[in-house]
């Protein structure tokens, strides 16, 4: 059916009017509230961005893998009074399963890791880039998906892991030309806060909720962070301690407080110095305050910020030892980070390092006539197989036109199929840059 259009070399794209016109509601054409879509160069940029994402992975031996949006909501419940369990996409879907969009990778990343089991072999460095969700109230108008860029080392221990997790960030900031004078890392341990939390003889279950709550010590005013440490019956002393043990920015004066015997001291301390050896030292500093919003991690956590303080965490990680038992699987030691794809566009935005990513095709092969569409074909063949891109235009339009559409596209080259030339096996070229014109054997055109 070639729905009404003229006969070969009619004026293509018209259709011929149906016999009755019914009167059609238009749809709601813009994506779902809080959605984006990605035309050509939206796409362009994301594609940059996560080929970068990539080669990082690819440069430091991470294995790409991926997992399915939609998981058991149950992979996602924790009971920590997290902002990503309020604004869990969730539903039921028709068999009555309660599924949820993912709100984050990691949770799926133990699921699969616990479903492996020893068929794995450890340590095991995997990566993924997924679009993550969250249902908020539109009331602040912020988005509800993001792509996230995850690296995960498990089955270390050792803080090596956590160096290389940081290493591989900077690297990736370096290759877009961001420096340490635009981003730092705020590190910190969350075994700072277990170590203050058992001097009060503080219940571990506490540890996670204690933490959502400091998380929130930048966006809510203090004295609800006090009434809700408080309501999770820490004792006013404790939080007083607690407070004052956040405000901490030097290890030295850390150490004094918590004494040098604590892991969460030696740690951090094992952490600036291989810093040294990685030769990120400038990028990060230690920060008691920081203590990430997600309830399982356990010891080292860090974020990347905008030295300016214009912007949200650009991203964010730690150590999350307990995780994979937390689903009933073996612990396995963990480490790893999220980095969402819009706060780092916004920071490429106000350095001006937004790149320039145009259109590119090698060719534009055109048929002068509609009877030589074949023969333009096999040109356009020949030179795909060469590994050259090629837009093959497939109708009969006026040179004007194909001109404008090789300005627009950004076609390198313009290779002509006339009569004439072709009763000589010949094609005509015209390179687009230089406006060197030439005809020249089909079998020689490179
Ligand atoms: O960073 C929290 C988050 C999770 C899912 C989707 C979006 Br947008 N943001």
């Amino acid at each position: 059916d070639n729905g009404g259009r003229s006969g070969r070399g009619g004026r293509s794209g018209a259709l011929s009017p149906s016999p009755v016109v019914e009167e059609v509601q238009r749809i709601d054409v813009n994506p779902p509230k809080g959605t984006r879509d990605f035309p050509p160069e939206d796409m362009r940029l994301r594609t940059w961005l996560f080929n970068h994402f990539r080669e990082v992975s690819r440069l430091f031996g991470f294995e790409e893998v991926d997992y399915p949006v939609l998981e058991s909501e149950a992979l996602f419940i924790r009971k920590a009074g997290e902002e990503i369990r309020d604004q869990l996409y969730c539903f039921e879907d028709r068999g009555n399963r309660r599924v949820a969009l993912r709100p984050e990778l990691t949770p799926s990343l133990a699921r699969l890791v616990i479903q492996k089991g020893k068929s794995l072999s450890l340590p095991l460095k995997w990566f993924a880039i997924g679009q993550c969700w969250r249902y908020e109230r539109m009331t602040r108008g912020r988005r509800r998906e993001h792509y996230q860029w995850n690296m995960d080392i498990l089955g270390l221990p050792e803080v090596t892991a956590e160096a290389e997790l940081i290493s591989s960030i900077v690297a990736f900031f370096k290759r877009i030309g961001i420096t340490e004078s635009d981003v730092g890392f705020k590190v910190s341990s969350r075994k700072v806060l277990q170590e203050v939390l058992r001097c009060y003889s503080v219940p571990e279950n506490l540890f996670g909720k204690v933490c959502i709550i400091i998380d929130k010590i930048e966006k809510i005013p203090i004295d609800e962070i006090k009434r809700e440490l408080n309501a999770t019956g820490l004792s006013e002393e404790a939080i007083e301690e607690l407070l004052q043990v956040l405000s901490i920015k030097s290890l030295t004066k850390l150490e004094e407080i918590l004494g040098g015997a604590g892991e969460a001291v030696a740690d951090l301390k094992e952490l600036f110095s291989l810093s040294e050896k990685f030769g990120y030292s400038e990028w990060i500093q230690f920060d008691a305050s920081v203590v990430r919003g997600l309830a399982y991690y356990t010891g080292i956590v860090f974020e990347g910020f905008d030295r300016q303080g214009k912007l949200r965490a650009i991203c964010g990680g730690g150590r999350y030892d307990r995780l994979l038992s937390t689903f009933g699987g073996d612990d396995v030691p963990a480490c790893g980070f999220g980095f969402g794809d819009a706060v780092i566009v916004e920071l490429l935005k106000e350095k001006g390092l937004l790149p320039e990513l145009n259109l590119e095709v090698d060719n534009i092969v055109c048929a002068l006539d509609y009877d030589l569409q074949g023969v333009a074909a096999e040109v356009a063949t020949k030179l795909r197989e060469k590994g050259q891109s090629v837009d093959l235009v497939l109708e009969s339009k006026p040179l004007k036109w194909v001109f404008k559409r090789a300005a627009r596209t950004n076609a390198q080259r313009l290779v002509l199929v006339g009569n004439t030339e072709w009763q000589k096996g010949m094609v005509g070229v015209k390179i687009l840059s230089s406006g060197e014109q030439y005809e020249i054997k089909l079998d020689e055109l490179e």
